[in-house]
């Protein structure tokens, strides 16, 4: 069986007090309602990541997670974070490669295979993002152009340094815009990535790696995605910081 992950990317939201009052409800809620065997995790911005850790500590469905982290072991990068600051909070998840970063931040393949090598050497455990912007989709290449994005970042990994990959297929028109991916459009690339992954590393490993989909999904879509065979949870945005919307997407399995 598969490992299934919720994730929570609160993205650039919240104060630290708002933080805390987020996460202890969602910790109060997952401790009364969610039964079944899935892992939550929760990505916080940096500066609140020890106190939401700390908050989420006894809890051992939760998790934390940071949205970023340098490709540089330490020393004269100002404003970045390393993976083993991150270790040393607590963190044991890491977004890595979301389209945001690579739209705004220029983070190319190269980079984000740095930072995914980075990440696993501290024994954290990236979430690697891809995902096709409209046109490339209207022009049908969407396959075409995911495929390269995980050949880019990810073939180079040893089979080791994958088995702690979470891969999130995250649809660049999907993400913040209300519109979500059928089940069927998810269903057939999760199915593709997973193809791509076999042929990187090999049949057992891809089978053993959760494929998350992000964009747009709520309460309303999540039971539905996460019914398709080779979806194994979700990477949420914007109903990740309603913990009562975020409780009932982590109910959807
Ligand atoms: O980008 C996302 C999660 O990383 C998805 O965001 P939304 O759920 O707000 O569309």
């Amino acid at each position: 069986m598969r490992k299934k992950i919720v994730a929570g990317n609160w993205k650039m939201n919240k104060t630290a007090e708002e933080a805390l009052s987020l996460v202890s409800e969602i910790d109060n809620m997952v401790k009364d309602e969610v039964n079944g065997d899935v892992t939550v995790v929760v990505a916080p911005p940096f500066p609140f990541l020890q106190s939401v850790g700390k908050l989420t500590q006894g809890n051992d469905k939760m998790h934390l997670a940071a949205q970023n982290v340098s490709e540089h072991d330490s020393g004269a990068f100002t404003g970045e974070v390393s993976a083993a600051m991150l270790k040393s909070v607590g963190v044991e998840y890491v977004i890595i490669g979301h389209s945001e970063r690579r739209l705004y931040h220029h983070e190319d393949a190269q980079t984000l295979y740095k930072k995914m090598k980075a990440a696993i050497a501290q024994g954290l455990k990236p979430i690697f993002c891809c995902g096709e912007p409209l046109e490339e989709r209207d022009a049908d290449r969407h396959f075409d152009y995911v495929g390269k994005q995980l050949h880019d970042s990810l073939s180079y990994l040893s089979n080791e340094e994958f088995d702690q990959v979470v891969v999130a297929y995250e649809p660049i028109w999907a993400i913040g815009t209300g519109r979500t991916a059928s089940s069927q459009q998810a269903q057939e690339m999760h199915e593709y990535i997973r193809e791509q992954l076999a042929r990187m590393f090999d049949a057992e490993a891809a089978y053993k790696t959760p494929i998350l989909y992000g964009g747009s999904c709520n309460p309303a879509n999540a039971q539905e995605l996460f019914a398709q065979a080779d979806v194994d949870g979700g990477l949420i945005g914007g109903a990740s910081l309603k913990s009562r919307d975020f409780t009932d997407v982590i109910k959807s399995f």
